[in-house]
């Protein structure tokens, strides 16, 4: 079973707008009847709105607080939903702050402990007091890390925000472009990292195969597959909002979604910062949808041998 739970996440989380057209166009791309043709019972649960939050003055560094913690305590309450339905759930985004209430929304459901795996060229945890920029979509994680929460400061709408993620539960694949806070945190808290550099040394078959040994080592747990469509390389996925050159290639990005599926661990997967206003000609943007469509089919069963 997979669904989608679109979160066209409002312009404003992201300067550049245009990411909150992710779920459409990937809709538009075929993604259910693609899902169909491979025999997924698809439920699309459809779009989530949320009402403009004005004013939403920063705290501290942190932009748009009020609206990206809105956002995702009705995204959180939605996935739940869906898990509590029973289904492997897609979220669609939109920027990556969807996390947040994405993964939240999830543990919430199982009440037991999830790997995250988080393909993606950053790491996407710093916390409020380390940001360089103040975008939340570079912050989802130290929310919800239990590690993290004596350095999280509180912030209006994020009080329902509960730690849920254990440091040691966390993979991360595909880093190249880590803030030199974000690495103190990574190294503080020894999280399992497989950068390009690992990815290139070992190969991603193995980088697959240490991850999931590492993640069921003691207890399988289930999986939360947050893919940042910027993990793959600009060349194939341009229309993205922060890309960063020497990612992941098509073949190696797709492996990721194949090799997740045969574990039977994946339930829930966020496919986020597809930005159609950041490609540059139509081709650009299709390349990137089509890729994130791949992806996603990589993720229920579809095998390039057929
Ligand atoms: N780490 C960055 C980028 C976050 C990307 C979010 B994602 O992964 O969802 O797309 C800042 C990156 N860095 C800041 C200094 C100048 C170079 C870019 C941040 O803003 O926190
Ligand atoms: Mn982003
Ligand atoms: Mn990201
Ligand atoms: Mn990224």
């Amino acid at each position: 079973l997979c669904v989608c739970v679109c979160d066209p996440v409002s312009p404003v989380l992201q300067p550049r707008g245009g990411v909150e057209r992710g779920p459409d166009v990937i809709r538009a791309a075929g993604l259910v009847e693609k899902l169909q043709a491979q025999g997924c019972a698809v439920k699309d649960y459809g779009n989530l709105s949320f009402e403009e939050v004005v004013p939403d003055e920063p705290v501290g560094r942190a932009k748009r607080v009020r609206a990206v913690g809105g956002a995702n305590q009705k995204l959180a309450e939605a996935v739940s939903r869906v898990k509590r339905d029973g289904h492997t759930a897609v979220m669609l985004g939109g920027d990556h702050s969807l996390a947040i209430g994405s993964i939240h929304g999830h543990a919430a459901a199982l009440q037991s402990p999830l790997g995250v795996v988080w393909v993606d060229a950053h790491a996407d945890i710093n916390t409020p007091l380390t940001s360089p920029t103040g975008n939340l979509h570079g912050q989802p994680m130290s929310y919800l890390i239990h590690e993290l929460q004596s350095k999280i400061p509180a912030l209006p709408s994020f009080s329902w925000v509960k730690p849920c993620v254990a440091a040691k539960d966390l993979v991360y694949i595909g880093l190249r472009d880590v803030d030199p806070e974000e690495h103190y945190i990574l190294k503080l808290l020894d999280v399992k990292t497989f950068s390009m550099t690992e990815v290139d040394r070992l190969g991603i078959a193995r980088v697959m195969e240490e991850t999931c040994d590492y993640l069921t080592a003691k207890v399988k747990k289930p999986i939360h597959l947050s893919y940042d469509i910027d993990a793959i390389d600009p060349s194939v996925t341009p229309a993205t909002g922060t890309p960063v050159v020497g990612g992941l290639s098509y073949r190696e990005g797709v492996y990721i979604t194949e090799h997740l599926c045969q574990t039977g661990l994946l339930s829930a997967v966020d496919m986020v910062e597809v930005n159609p206003a950041r490609g540059r000609t139509e081709d650009e943007v299709q390349s990137t949808v089509r890729t994130a469509v791949d992806v996603l089919l990589g993720c229920f069963g579809r095998r390039r041998e057929g």
